[in-house]
């Protein structure tokens, strides 16, 4: 999906929204359990409900990882259900020598038919190009994340005073522009927005942290959006475990559209 037609889908539907597809076989509702793949069946009838509210799915490898072989198959089979109109990310954080990524490109690309994955800008250049170099397909380096280690590391000054999250920015793109390459903000570094938007005013940010981990949909809306919306939000367990019972996928479109009806308001205040 090219970001012309990401940005259709956007305004079209009135939504920058990204369900997290972060199922955890512990987590579906019990009368699930017994179906031939649990994990898929729930999120079939995710994808249904909230189609109308969002505009993108991520699945987050790790839920399928854990559960091995059948795992892989349930993530697959999710990735095909998503209907060619949703962008379709891998959450997946990989990057390794330029060798090794190109198989992980391949495995996401070409095997799993992904949009995008998320990749850690960690190795450098060489370990994020393979990624690029797919025709038609995005990468999602790892900028800013929501979580309390982002301070560890991606926020220590660099020169005296450019912190590394910054230098991974502009850095970045220098290797691809804002038609390939996107960069992840946690929606819990609100702060950091207007700075991020001089440093990159053009390219899409995924932007995970809303829900469970508190990030502010407005504040981040009204510092993060650029003139192609520029945003992509991701709320995985806020959406996809509003209930626990045999109404989850009722309650999780209940979810998703209420997050759509203030991203509606936003792109109406702050396009
Ligand atoms: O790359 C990500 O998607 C990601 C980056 C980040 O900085 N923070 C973050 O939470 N995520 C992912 O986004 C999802 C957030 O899930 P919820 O907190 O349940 O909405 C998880 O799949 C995380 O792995």
């Amino acid at each position: 999906m090219t970001r012309k037609e990401l940005f259709q889908q956007m305004t079209q539907k009135q939504s920058y929204l990204c369900v997290g597809l972060d199922t955890d076989i512990q987590k579906i509702p019990s009368h699930l359990r017994s179906a031939d793949d649990p994990i898929f069946e729930f999120n079939k009838q995710i994808i249904d409900a909230t189609a109308d509210f969002c505009v993108a799915y991520k699945p987050n490898t790790a839920f399928y990882e854990a559960t091995g072989a059948k795992g892989w198959e349930s993530l697959q089979k999710t990735l095909e259900y998503i209907p060619k109109n949703f962008f379709k990310i891998a959450d997946a954080k990989r990057g390794d020598i330029g060798n090794t990524s190109g198989l992980y490109a391949r495995a996401f690309f070409e095997q799993m038919q992904a949009d995008a994955v998320t990749v850690a800008p960690y190795m450098g250049e060489d370990s994020v190009k393979p990624f690029l170099a797919f025709e038609n397909k995005w990468v999602i380096l790892l900028a800013l994340t929501s979580n309390p280690g982002s301070q560890d590391f991606q926020t220590k000054l660099l020169t005296s005073e450019k912190p590394l999250f910054e230098q991974v920015i502009t850095t970045a793109a220098t290797w691809a522009d804002a038609d390939k390459l996107m960069y992840v903000v946690g929606a819990t570094q609100a702060e950091q927005f207007h700075k991020i938007r001089q440093l990159a005013p053009d390219h899409f940010l995924l932007v995970p942290g809303v829900g469970a981990q508190g990030g502010d949909l407005q504040l981040l809306s009204q510092h993060g959006m650029n003139k192609q919306c520029g945003l992509l939000v991701n709320a995985s367990r806020a959406i996809i475990y509003a209930s626990a019972n045999k109404d989850f996928a009722a309650k999780a479109a209940r979810e998703a559209q209420s997050i759509q009806q203030e991203m509606a308001i936003y792109l109406e205040k702050y396009l």
